[in-house]
């Protein structure tokens, strides 16, 4: 069995990295951070980014999520790790540096004082000269594991951040037009914003704090064991509130992420379809409908905060109450005779300064169930694997003629769609350029997206050459076989830039031979700064048909074997659809070229036609021969030609 015959047949069947056997899988920077639960089909709900709206989850699926995200952290953290372990060996001796204080404190007071007194200068220069020096030995090491984490954080973040843009740029077609731009959007920015500030000052102050609470009470312990206990009973209500608020604020902050991503969908499609909305006078009610969304936004930001407001204070509250009990038991002891009056001052200092850092846990705390909320969804982005994948063992063809077969190709969208595309027999010989004709939803346009490889089919073979598009190498794929798109889409920069994305090592010469093949560079040398102009800078915004004319050039000079045109719809005025059907008439040259048709011009230049319906070629011939058999063609062309006045 060949392999492309052993894969998986359901076009457009969605593939996360734990179960897909390609490359992408494997890929250096973040392996799949699923993989481990790829066997266990408990979890397909939660796989990718299928559960990413669930907001309540079950204990299993939790420690699935819980899993994954965690991995993913770990993942980010090679490289760094050297640099996080000293950064932790720093805080611990800082830490314990500054706990220290209250103990020379107390030695001042009670071994100090009575040496001074007696008139022995050790009794103020000894104490004097430790504090000292464990004030600066915590201020240098504090200043140099600032920075470590910083730069550790900022790396692992920088490893996310290209690794979030280069999985979704390398994600099939079928994986952006679920999922949508707004989303991705919203993953690379307020996700990873979430965890920006949990890295960079959270883990710090979760650290620092952790060891600080522990050093303090550890001299607390050695100080006086009562007072030891007291702290140990204030533990108690704390484990009880830290429950509270976890459980609470996972769901809360899972909520604000959902909610967050919904608002910026709203919002990215409000923007790239400006002109839709303005055209059919949306921007009213599409305002309205965003604001409703920032309003959920804001509610569930609340709701979370709100929770975090009781935490606070309460932690407040216990560290006060333990302060008091200290000092009344101690005070009660120090009448007693049993504890010395520095002593009780060291213990007050202690047990108060013991409590500052709750504060600052708490606050990591808030930004790690808000971190953590975004993790769950990169990560789950992350588990996503293209559908349309490099084979095993690439063929390779280094030149190409351009024949082009569909065998028995069908093809649906979703395992459970509807068939678009109905078992095709069509032979495309090198050289000939085919017009695909045919109503609105009739396949057209799937033809070409198949040709292109967005998608593979459902069950037979398109092959380029007798070689199936699957087992073609995706460099050779890319390189025979060029799409030019409807919107003839420019990316900011200069035209140059624009044209040369066809072959970006092309020659000055090798662009403007292109520019002039497809007959744009007088037009481009009119522009303000000639080929330099930027495309979205005033005077460098072109028309339709001047966009058109580009897209020709790059994919002129990227010189495929075999062209797939999705025509524009819009009409042009006269002048420019003259020029761009020159332009189109250069390009095609001998290539083999399928030309989704909406014009008689293009049609009229065509070797053949097809007329697509319902997912079948239902007329198949030349131009002429078929507006002479009173079919569809003949009624398009008759149509065309009515509507010119011929
Ligand atoms: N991404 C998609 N997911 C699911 N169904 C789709 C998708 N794209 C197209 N379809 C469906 O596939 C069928 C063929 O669509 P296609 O875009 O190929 O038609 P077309 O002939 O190019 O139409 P048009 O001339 O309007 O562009 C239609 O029924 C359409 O609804």
């Amino acid at each position: 069995m060949s392999e492309a015959s052993e894969r998986a047949t359901g076009g457009g069947r969605r593939a996360v990295a734990g179960e897909a056997p390609d490359a992408e899988a494997a890929h250096a920077g973040v392996p799949d951070a699923g993989a481990n639960f790829a066997a266990d089909d408990r979890f397909a709900h939660l796989r990718g980014t299928a559960g990413e709206e669930q907001i309540q989850l079950d204990k299993a699926e939790r420690r699935f999520i819980r899993r994954r995200s965690w991995k993913l952290l770990v993942q980010l953290s090679v490289g760094v790790r050297r640099k996080l372990l000293l950064t932790a060996i720093f805080v611990v001796i800082a830490q314990a540096a500054q706990a220290s204080i209250p103990l020379i404190v107390a030695w001042a007071i009670d071994w100090g004082l009575p040496r001074m007194i007696e008139g022995q200068s050790s009794g103020m220069w000894l104490p004097g000269l430790s504090y000292i020096a464990c004030a600066v030995i915590a201020g240098v090491l504090i200043f140099h594991y600032t920075r470590m984490t910083a730069e550790a954080s900022q790396q692992m973040l920088f490893t996310l951040r290209g690794e979030v843009f280069r999985k979704t740029q390398a994600l099939s077609l079928d994986f952006h037009e679920d999922y949508t731009s707004g989303k991705v959007i919203s993953r690379q920015t307020s996700d990873l914003e979430s965890l920006r500030e949990l890295l960079d000052g959270g883990i710090n102050s979760l650290v620092q704090g952790v060891m600080f609470m522990f050093f303090t009470g550890v001299t607390i312990w050695i100080m006086d064991i009562h007072s030891g206990l007291i702290l140990v009973a204030a533990l108690f209500p704390i484990a009880v509130l830290g429950r509270w608020y976890q459980r609470n604020s996972e769901v809360a902050y899972r909520r604000t992420r959902v909610s967050s991503a919904k608002m910026i969908v709203h919002f990215v499609e409000s923007m790239t379809g400006i002109r839709a909305v303005q055209a059919f006078r949306r921007e009213d009610s599409r305002s309205r409908q965003y604001r409703r969304l920032a309003a959920d936004y804001r509610e569930d930001m609340v709701r979370s905060i709100s929770l975090f407001g009781v935490l606070q204070p309460s932690l407040m509250l216990i560290g006060n109450v333990t302060v008091t009990a200290v000092l009344l038991w101690g005070g009660y002891r120090v009448l007693e005779g049993d504890l010395g009056i520095g002593v009780l001052v060291a213990l007050v200092l202690a047990t108060k300064r013991v409590f500052q850092p709750l504060d600052m846990i708490a606050m990591f705390y808030n930004s790690l169930q808000s971190a953590t909320a975004a993790l769950e969804k990169v990560s789950g982005l992350l588990e996503e694997s293209p559908t349309v994948t490099e084979a095993r063992h690439p063929r390779h063809l280094n030149e190409a003629r351009g024949e082009l077969e569909f065998s028995q190709a069908s093809f649906r969208y979703a395992e459970d769609g509807p068939v678009v595309l109905h078992s095709l027999d069509l032979h495309i010989p090198a050289g000939q350029t085919v017009a695909v004709v045919g109503r609105t939803g009739a396949g057209k346009s799937t033809l070409a997206k198949l040709l292109a490889r967005f998608y593979d089919v459902s069950s037979g073979a398109v092959t380029l050459d007798g070689v199936d598009l699957r087992d073609l190498a995706t460099a050779d794929h890319h390189r025979h076989v060029a799409m030019v798109t409807q919107e003839a889409f420019l990316f900011s920069g200069t035209i140059r830039g624009n044209i040369a994305l066809g072959r970006p090592e092309a020659s000055e010469q090798e662009i403007i031979a292109a520019a002039k093949a497809v007959g744009c560079h007088d037009l481009i040398l009119e522009l303000p700064e000639g080929y330099d102009t930027d495309v979205n800078k005033r005077g460098g915004r072109l028309s339709a048909g001047q966009r058109q004319l580009i897209s020709f050039a790059r994919a002129f000079l990227a010189d495929p074997a075999v062209l797939i045109l999705d025509e524009a719809t819009s009409s042009l005025d006269l002048p420019s659809e003259a020029l761009v059907q020159q332009g189109l008439e250069r390009l095609l040259g001998n290539r083999t070229a399928l030309i989704i048709a909406h014009r008689l011009s293009t049609v009229a230049i065509a070797d053949r036609v097809l007329v697509i319906d319902d997912g079948r070629v239902v007329e198949d011939g030349a131009p002429e021969e078929l507006a002479s058999q009173g079919g569809y063609y003949a009624k398009l062309d008759a149509a065309w030609r009515s509507s010119m006045g011929a």
